[in-house]
Parts: C-alpha cells; sequence; structure tokens
C-alpha cells in the first residue's frame, strides 16, 4: 500500500515538481517564474551530472559537510546578546561588491585583510571588542553615521552605507517595540519553528521583506529572513537559540554567489544578451526579469539537485546544498562574474 500523495505535493510530472510542503511560499512561486522565464535556464542533465558527483564525493568521505561555526569572524558569547548581534549581521548582509573597476571595500582584522562578507562579520565583531555595544536594541536606534563609519572603516567605503545605517536603527526599533529589545522573545514567540521566525521576520522587520513581483506575479525570495535563522542555529550548534524546527523546510538563500557557481558548472544558462551584461559586469536593475529570473532559477536549481540526490539515496537540505556552493563561491576568481543587482536584499 503505497503512502497517498499529499494534497500539497504535484500530480503533473513537471519537471519543477513539488515535493515538499513549501510553507514560505517560495518553490511554488519562484516555479511560475521558471516556467515563464525567458533569460536564465536550467540544465536538468548537468544537474543530474552535479548530483552524481556530489553523491560519489560524500560516499568517499570527501563531503564538504557543514563546516563548524565560525568564530574567528562571528562575535559569539552564547548568550541573548550573540542572538541580537546575528540579527544586526544579516540586516546588513547584502551587496558587498564595488562600482565596476573600483576596488571591493577591506577591513584589516587581527592583521589580516578581510573583504565581503567576511568583512561585515568582522567588522561587527571588531565594534563590540572595541566596546560598542551592538547586541543592545536601545543602542541602534540611534547610532550615528559616525559610529557606523567607525565600524566599518578600512579601504574604499563599504557600498550602500546609508541604507546600513537605516537598518541597523529598524533592527534596534522593531526590537524595542515588539519584542522588549531581545531578538530571544521573538525566537520564543515564533515557538522555535524556522518557518514562524522567516514568517515573523517578513512580518516584523521590513528590511527583511525580500519579495518580488513578475508578470503581475508576486515572488519570493526572502533571503536575509532565511539565512539569520540559518546563521542562529549555527552559531549555537542546533541547540538552545539555535534548536530550531522545520528547519529542512527553508530554501537555499539567493544571494549572488550562488548562480556565479551553477553557471560555472552549467546548470544555469543566460541567453546571450543577459550573459554579455553579466559579463560585462554591467548592472542588472533589482526587479527586472532579468534578476528575478537568475533568483528564481538558482532557488529551483538547488530544490532539483537536492531532488536528483534523493533519488541517488543521499537525503540533503536546501541548507547543505546552499552552504556547499557558498563556499565553492569563494573560491570563484576564475568563474565567469556574478551578477551585479545594487540591492539590500542580498
Ligand atoms: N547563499 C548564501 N549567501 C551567503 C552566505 C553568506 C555567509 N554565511 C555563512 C558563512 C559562515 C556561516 O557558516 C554562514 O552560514 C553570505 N552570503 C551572501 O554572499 C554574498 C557575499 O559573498 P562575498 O561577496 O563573496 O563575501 C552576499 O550576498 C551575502 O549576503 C551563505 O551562507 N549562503
Amino acid at each position: 500500500m503505497t503512502e497517498p500523495t499529499p494534497d500539497w505535493q504535484d500530480k503533473e510530472d513537471g519537471s519543477c515538481r513539488l515535493q515538499t510542503a513549501d510553507p514560505l511560499g517560495i518553490l511554488k512561486s519562484t516555479r511560475t517564474v521558471v516556467e515563464l522565464g525567458e533569460n536564465v535556464w536550467i540544465n536538468q542533465d548537468q544537474i543530474e551530472q552535479l548530483a552524481k558527483r556530489w553523491v560519489q564525493e560524500d560516499s568517499q568521505g570527501v563531503e564538504a559537510g557543514t563546516p563548524l561555526w565560525d568564530e574567528q569572524y562571528h562575535f559569539s558569547d552564547g548568550t541573548a546578546r550573540t542572538v541580537n548581534w546575528l540579527l544586526l549581521l544579516d540586516a546588513l548582509n547584502f551587496c558587498f561588491w564595488a562600482e565596476k573597476d573600483q576596488p571591493r571595500w577591506t577591513i584589516t582584522y587581527q592583521n589580516q585583510t578581510l573583504n565581503g562578507y567576511w568583512a561585515e562579520a568582522a567588522a561587527l565583531k571588531r565594534a563590540v571588542e572595541e566596546g560598542i555595544p551592538l547586541w543592545d536594541a536601545e543602542y541602534l536606534t540611534t547610532l550615528s553615521e559616525d559610529t557606523m563609519a567607525s565600524i566599518f572603516r578600512g579601504s574604499a567605503t563599504i557600498p550602500l552605507f546609508e541604507q546600513r545605517v537605516q537598518h541597523a536603527r529598524e533592527v534596534g526599533r522593531v526590537l524595542l517595540e515588539h519584542y522588549n529589545g531581545q531578538f530571544t522573545n521573538a525566537i520564543e514567540q515564533a515557538e522555535r519553528n524556522a518557518v514562524k521566525l522567516v514568517l515573523l521576520l517578513e512580518r516584523d522587520f521590513p528590511s527583511f521583506r525580500d519579495v518580488s513581483s513578475y508578470r503581475g506575479h508576486t515572488v519570493r525570495f526572502l533571503k536575509r529572513a532565511q539565512i539569520t535563522v540559518a546563521d542562529i542555529s549555527g552559531s549555537f550548534h542546533g541547540q538552545g537559540w539555535g534548536n530550531f524546527s522545520e528547519q529542512d523546510q527553508l530554501t537555499i538563500f539567493a544571494d549572488y554567489k550562488l548562480p556565479q557557481v551553477l553557471r560555472d558548472y552549467n546548470v544555469l544558462e543566460y541567453q546571450a544578451q543577459l550573459a554579455k551584461t553579466i559579463d560585462n559586469k554591467e548592472l542588472i536593475l533589482p526587479g527586472s526579469e532579468e534578476e528575478v529570473e537568475i533568483r528564481a532559477c538558482t532557488i529551483w536549481a538547488c530544490e532539483l539537485l537536492r531532488q536528483s540526490m534523493q533519488r541517488l539515496g543521499r537525503r540533503v537540505t536546501a541548507a547543505d546544498i546552499d552552504m556547499r556552493l557558498w563556499l565553492l563561491g569563494q573560491r570563484s576568481d576564475e568563474m565567469k562574474p556574478y551578477h551585479r543587482t545594487r540591492t539590500i536584499y542580498y
């Protein structure tokens, strides 16, 4: 007696078959874009090949595995202060690349020159070590531009500086108004459920509302809301404040590095004009059809990769696939450029 097909599972045999409940409505809404899109395609053969390769690597113990949470560049004291610090980290976790032919923003920390995400994390850790209480909601509400400039001091300027100041103040304000200054209260209100916490972030923290529209359809990505939950889980090693239910219901986090890696594996293919724009590091407008298609196809390419690995007997979550691809993207100098969309969402 085979199990009855749950009502949310697709019956028709389309390539983008829904095999999870998709409580965040991300897979369903992005599937429309994948089906209608004319600028970005998913190559199913390449997905099967990558799935086979990863399953073989894993069986030979080469598994990239989810590395331990980094504590060299992340503030981590195991208390509610760390939870607030991580919320701030991910409220500012976007868009680290420089204008065309300009040097990236970097900082020096512990005699190392860091850029991108690692520079952001280390800058926020350095600030706490220098006595700036970034875990204090009250303090964040009136964070000055001078203080923020000092926090992110380094070579060149961190992009979208003004927006980052506004996001930090918004985090403080919303924490005070709704959660008595502690994001741990939000975790408890979400009953320690990953999906509920992502939806709470979307509802209460405007800068996290990463939702687009595409030919009249609403398209949900919620990248920073989802990575906030994943980072709290990572920092607390899945225990205590990091012990969430339904974490396997999260999708990958649609940033600018995953599409770059998926294109390098020929899993994503770009229409000629779009490929030229990206290879020339020209800007792609936020909310444009091209940008939404890149992000939607990234999400579905990873979902199809997950399904393909499962058919090969290897159960992984979207977060496992995300981490593996993102780490590959940290060594992406040889790859074709990632797409340039100036946005606060990723
Ligand atoms: N999809 C996905 N995107 C992620 C991350 C991370 C870092 N998180 C992990 C790191 C340690 C912990 O284990 C965290 O889990 C940053 N980003 C995004 O990448 C971009 C920055 O790239 P680059 O310019 O090269 O620094 C930017 O959009 C940023 O938002 C992730 O994990 N997945």
